[in-house]
């Protein structure tokens, strides 16, 4: 008997990317077996990244989407490629802003959106979160809920179930390794049980990044790396096009088609907050991170000129 895999091997057998390792990688194939395969240090392969394996080559497929982050030095890294969904989680107390700045980065990447409000069980919880899903509940999906409780966490679960694969970004603390536990119980056990394996691993198991199948399906990837940094920021023409609560916009509503819905004439943004049909607290927040992200760009420009 001929397994399949080594019928296919000429040109080469197909799989995705579900850990990583550093110096190698975990393939599962078509066919539900799994592989570790090297790569060189700094490959560019991330989890969630389509392959084709062929002997010990990794060939990588186009990839649908991209997950970056940016480190507090100002370098940019893969995440991970071909999600659909990003759950940015907040808890009580997170700082405003952050949701419209991740809203507009994952939208910017072709990622939908969802926001996942934690820690519900707090008594300082329902005021906030009230608040935010006045907001945001009929822009995307909200989900409130508490990781350790487990209240409200099935309504997440079926919508992950619907056959989305997600990562979940947000400040730390806010409850995202919590989360992760309470979804996929396996995860502790699976990055246990690698760690064995110390001719792949060796001392890098810490910065194992994985994707895990959920059993009701759907599936969600634990990006340890990713905890503690921020997402790649963004540009003011993204703010412009993906803000939340400019939805209704359609392309080319202002007279100028590069309108930043601020001072310029003919602009729609301006005449529907005049009419109420655009939230005008929305308005003020846009108008404030737009001079944010403008005073960003404008640095780098000069950093840029200065060299
Ligand atoms: N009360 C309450 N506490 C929670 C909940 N979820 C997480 N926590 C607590 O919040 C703290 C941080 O949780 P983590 O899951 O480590 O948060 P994280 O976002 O992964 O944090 P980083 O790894 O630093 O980015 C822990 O003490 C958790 O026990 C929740 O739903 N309710
Ligand atoms: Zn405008």
């Amino acid at each position: 008997m001929v397994k399949k895999s080594q019928q296919t091997s000429a040109q080469g057998a197909s799989g995705v990317i579900v850990s990583h390792f550093g110096v190698a990688v975990e393939v599962l194939f078509q066919n539900e077996e799994r592989r570790m395969v090297r790569v060189k240090r700094n490959s560019g392969h991330v989890v969630g990244d389509q392959v084709r394996v062929v002997g010990e080559v990794l060939e990588r497929l186009p990839r649908r989407t991209e997950l970056r982050r940016s480190d507090a030095r100002g370098g940019v890294h893969m995440v991970a490629a071909n999600l659909d969904v990003l759950g940015i989680v907040v808890a009580p107390g997170t700082p405003a802003g952050f949701l419209d700045r991740a809203i507009v980065a994952a939208r910017a990447a072709q990622l939908i959106p969802f926001i996942v409000f934690n820690k519900c069980d707090l008594p300082e919880a329902r005021a906030q979160s009230t608040e935010l899903s006045g907001i945001y509940a009929g822009i995307l999906r909200f989900f409130t809920l508490s990781a350790v409780t487990g209240e409200g966490l099935d309504p997440l679960r079926d919508y992950l179930h619907e056959g989305h694969r997600g990562a979940f970004v947000g400040t730390t603390g806010v409850g995202k390794s919590s989360l992760l536990n309470a979804l996929c119980p396996d995860i502790n056990l699976k990055v246990g049980e690698l760690s064995d394996d110390q001719n792949w691993t060796g001392r890098h198991t810490t910065t194992v990044s994985s994707l895990h199948a959920l059993a009701g399906g759907g599936e969600l990837v634990d990006t340890p790396g990713f905890r503690d940094f921020g997402l790649v920021d963004i540009s003011t023409t993204e703010l412009v096009a993906h803000f939340p609560g400019f939805e209704a916009l359609e392309q080319n509503a202002c007279r100028f088609h590069n309108c930043r819905h601020r001072q310029e004439p003919g602009c729609t943004v301006r005449d529907r907050v005049g009419s109420g049909e655009i939230n005008n607290d929305r308005y003020q927040t846009y108008l404030a991170l737009l001079t944010e992200v403008e005073a960003i760009e404008e640095a780098a420009q000069r950093r840029h000129w200065k060299k």
